[in-house]
Order: structure tokens, then C-alpha cells, then sequence
């Protein structure tokens, strides 16, 4: 197969520009479709677990949605912190509240609320993750920054962390590093699924 005998790096940069086009290639409405799943069960796993407190972050409309989740959060009193990214590679986190949106310095969305510090994250009860595909011992593939790893890995007591994937981005193995951190499950519009 192709890249097999590359480095972990050239593996992982090769799949992510593979996930990338067969995200950007789904239809209207196959995303729809999947959206209103994947919300379902993402209010489901944060019902589940009661928790008060989250961590999540505000889909681009090619990810799986994470939107409709989000505001569901909100309107029911539980705290969603978004993040934000920063130069120094480490994650700020600002309050979702339903108001304007602003970009962080990666053109991801972000509310425009106060910035609370990394260490805002060690007060939520479940971390929502992005993803470009997880394998199905947990290990992690993210979008090439590290920034996840490094706020992860970092966590003394960390609560649960499902990321959220569309099916197919759950296969058998992905490309790994030392550095790299599994997540407990992943929601798909299929699904929870625990490790
Ligand atoms: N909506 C959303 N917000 C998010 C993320 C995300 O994936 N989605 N993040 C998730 O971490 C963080 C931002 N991190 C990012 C990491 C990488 C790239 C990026 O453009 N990566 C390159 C791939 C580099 C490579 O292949 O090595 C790219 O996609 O072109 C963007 C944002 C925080 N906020
Ligand atoms: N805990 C860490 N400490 C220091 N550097 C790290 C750590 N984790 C990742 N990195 C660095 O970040 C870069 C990206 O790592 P990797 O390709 O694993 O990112 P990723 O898992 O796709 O990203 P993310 O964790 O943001 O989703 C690499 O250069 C890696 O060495």
C-alpha cells in the first residue's frame, strides 16, 4: 500500500489530505442527514453522564456537526468551553454563548466571550474532540497541530473524550506517535461507540 514504509509523519499527513477530500465530497444531504444522528447521540453520551460541564468545539461545514449539539448544551444550562488556539501550541478555552463568532488564529470559529487559560479545560465533566479518523483501539488522528495531544496529555484527572467522526473515519488502525493519546470512544451518526 501506498506510504507503508513512510514515516508516521508522511502517513498521517497523507490520510489527513485522503479524509479531507472525502469530507469535502459529501452531499448536502448526507450531511444533513448525518447531522441530526450525530446530535442525537451526542445529547444522549452528555445525558448519560450528567454532565454539567463541557468541552467541545464549533464545527466548519465540511466536520460532522457539532453545532445543533452545542446550542442544545446552552439552552440547557450546561457550560460549553470552545477552544481557542495560540501560538505557543497550547489551547485557550472561551465559553460558548450563543452570540457572535470570531476566528482563532487557525480560522477556526471561536465565540467572542472572555478567554479563560488551558487550564480552564480540568473543570469539565466530557471532552468532545475534532478528528480526521480513530482506529478502533482509541488512537486518535488528529488535524496535524498537536494541539489535542498536548492538552490531553497534560490532564491529570481527565473526564471522558469522545471524538466525533462521520462511519467510515473508524478503521482498524491509524498511524501513530509516542506523543499521540487515545480517546474513550467516538460518536459517528451511527453511534456511540466505547473502547
Ligand atoms: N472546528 C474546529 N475547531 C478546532 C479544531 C478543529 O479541528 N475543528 N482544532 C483541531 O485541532 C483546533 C484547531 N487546530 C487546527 C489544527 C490543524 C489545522 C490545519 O489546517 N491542518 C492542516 C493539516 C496539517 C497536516 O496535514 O499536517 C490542514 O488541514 O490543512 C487547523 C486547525 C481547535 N479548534
Ligand atoms: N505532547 C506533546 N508535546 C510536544 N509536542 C507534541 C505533543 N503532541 C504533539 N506534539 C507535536 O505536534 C505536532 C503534531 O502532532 P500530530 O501529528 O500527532 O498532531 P495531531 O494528533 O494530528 O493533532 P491534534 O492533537 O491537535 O489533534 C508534531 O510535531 C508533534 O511532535
Amino acid at each position: 500500500m501506498e506510504g507503508m514504509t513512510d514515516a508516521p509523519e508522511s502517513q498521517k499527513r497523507a490520510l489527513r489530505a485522503e479524509l479531507r477530500e472525502r469530507r469535502r465530497i459529501r452531499t448536502a444531504s448526507e450531511r444533513e442527514r448525518e447531522g441530526t444522528a450525530l446530535t442525537q447521540h451526542l445529547i444522549d453520551l452528555t445525558s448519560d453522564l450528567g454532565a454539567r460541564s463541557i468541552a467541545a468545539y464549533l464545527s466548519l461545514p465540511e466536520e460532522p456537526g457539532t453545532r445543533d449539539f452545542v446550542e442544545w448544551a446552552c439552552e440547557n444550562g450546561i457550560r460549553v468551553l470552545i477552544p481557542v488556539s495560540r501560538a505557543d501550541g497550547l489551547l485557550d478555552w472561551a465559553p460558548y454563548d450563543g452570540s457572535d463568532e470570531d476566528e482563532d488564529l487557525l480560522g477556526m470559529p471561536t465565540p467572542t466571550s472572555e478567554l479563560l487559560g488551558p487550564i480552564a479545560i480540568n473543570s469539565v465533566d466530557l471532552i468532545v474532540v475534532p478528528a480526521a479518523s480513530v482506529d478502533r483501539t482509541g488512537m486518535r488522528l488528529g488535524w496535524g497541530r498537536g494541539y489535542f495531544d498536548k492538552t490531553l496529555g497534560s490532564m491529570e484527572n481527565c473526564p471522558p473524550v469522545y471524538a466525533v467522526i462521520f462511519d467510515d473515519e473508524l478503521v482498524d488502525s491509524v498511524p501513530s506517535e509516542r506523543h499521540d493519546q487515545r480517546v474513550d470512544g467516538v460518536v459517528t451518526p451511527s453511534g456511540i461507540v466505547a473502547f
